[in-house]
């Protein structure tokens, strides 16, 4: 339950699904240089082989952190998603076992808008079932069904980091935006906010879903939302493949009379975990679809850039204890400690731990120099500083405190 702090060439960081160099550079950077570089994501048995004794585990969207593969990481403290979407771990068993998981919520943002902007263009004009055709040696020459974006109106779900950047790409083409989000969101540019996601359907000539993984948006669009589409609209998903019902979706694409003109897919249910492996899916041969292999955030700067943003965040976290933009933990930004040694403490939320940590911190003489507490509903984050010649004692005093998750010194 309770840790020393380690010297850093100690600390053994598990960096998996082939994420940016980036990362590596930025931790060698700060010290940490006991890392293990996998490039692909590992399935549950092997995960927990390899976990037991990594402090630190950086992932993608391929590798399930469960329940069960985190209560048997024991050494683990942080968790880095080096991406946007968090679901691919089960954020309130880290929680309760005391361990912060931070991720990019921004490094990707503008390149999954650029690729759904592409593809807009692409379908709009049947460049996909066109190009195929040329593939085989035939020459469609036509207009039939090719039509431009501009005055065209584009239905954005789900108007977060990425729904707002592509709703400004699009009206620079001359698009008309309107979104659905659950939230009251403050619209950019002249896009407006509908109420009722029937009614924005029944008005985009394209559809494009940007929403997170989360029980509301599981299965959230099928056979019913596709029969609510304005006829031959372009649909769109970027997001989560759990979001969209992909055999409501084929019907939808093919038959006599399409209700859906063509589609532009990133993200599957059930996806493979490596590149070795065959992609099966429903969609495959469909015309007027592009499929791409869950590449949305996947460019060269985005993924840089996230290489360093989260393995800042993860180097911050050890050095420091800071766990400002955690998505699952109490938030605490803290300044350097030169001189003194800071331990954090992780408890269950409830009454009168502060109390007696304070009180026997008094009872052994441990002067706290500086004290940071934050919550959730259900888990505190406590940042104490004492002399460094106390920390031995003040770690042992925090062990014993009832409700403790998680106790650890830094020097
Ligand atoms: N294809 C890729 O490579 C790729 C890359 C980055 C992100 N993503 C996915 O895109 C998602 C969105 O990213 P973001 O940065 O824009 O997230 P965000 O959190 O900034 O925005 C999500 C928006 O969806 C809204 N929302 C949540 N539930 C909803 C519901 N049931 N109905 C309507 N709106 C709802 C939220 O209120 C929010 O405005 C991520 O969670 C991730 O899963 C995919
Ligand atoms: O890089 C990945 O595997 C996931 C990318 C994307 O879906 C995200 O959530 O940022």
């Amino acid at each position: 339950m309770s840790k020393f702090s380690l010297a850093k060439d100690k600390i053994k960081i598990l960096l998996l699904e082939g994420v940016h160099q980036s990362a590596v550079q930025t931790l060698n950077n700060a010290g940490y240089t006991n890392i293990e570089y996998l490039k692909t994501s590992l399935a549950e048995e092997e995960l927990i082989e390899k976990i037991k004794d990594a402090h630190f585990v950086g992932l993608r969207s391929r590798t399930f952190l469960t329940r069960k593969v985190l209560q048997s990481a024991e050494k683990l403290i942080g968790i880095g998603c080096f991406c946007i979407g968090t679901n691919q771990v089960d954020l309130q068993a880290a929680k309760e076992l005391g361990i912060p998981v931070f991720n990019a919520p921004f490094s990707n943002t503008r390149s999954v808008a650029e690729l759904v902007i592409g593809e807009i263009l692409l379908l709009l004009r049947r460049i996909p079932e066109k190009s195929a055709q040329a593939h085989q040696g035939v020459w469609n020459k036509s207009a039939n069904g090719s039509v431009e974006a501009r005055g065209k109106t584009l239905g954005i779900i789900g108007y977060g980091h990425i729904g707002t950047q592509l709703g400004i790409l699009a009206e620079t083409i001359g698009m008309n935006v309107i979104f659905y989000d659950i939230e009251d969101k403050l619209p950019l540019g002249n896009a407006k906010q509908v109420a009722d996601l029937n009614e924005m359907l029944a008005q985009a000539d394209a559809v494009s879903l940007h929403v997170p993984e989360t029980k509301s948006t599981q299965d959230m669009f099928g056979a019913e939302q596709f029969a609510a589409m304005k006829k031959g609209a372009m649909f769109i998903n970027a997001s989560r493949g759990t979001v969209v019902d992909i055999e409501a979706l084929a019907q939808a694409l093919t038959g006599e009379s399409p209700q859906v003109g063509g589609a532009a897919i990133d993200v599957f249910p059930v996806e493979p975990k490596s590149n070795a492996e065959e992609f099966v899916s429903p969609l495959r041969g469909i015309g007027n679809v592009i499929l791409s292999p869950h590449i949305g955030g996947s460019t060269l700067e985005a993924q840089a850039n996230i290489g360093i943003e989260v393995a800042g965040k993860l180097a911050k976290y050890s050095d420091n204890g800071s766990t400002l933009s955690a998505v699952n933990f109490p938030e605490v930004s803290l300044p350097s400690h030169e001189g003194r040694s800071r331990l954090l403490h992780v408890h269950q939320n409830k009454p009168g731990i502060l109390t007696s940590i304070n009180q026997a911190f008094a009872d052994k003489g441990i002067n706290i120099s500086a004290q940071y507490l934050q919550t959730t509903a259900d888990i505190g984050y406590v940042v104490l500083e004492v002399d460094s010649d106390d920390s031995q004692a003040a770690l042992d005093q925090l062990k014993q405190i009832d409700g403790t998750i998680r106790a650890r010194v830094l020097l």
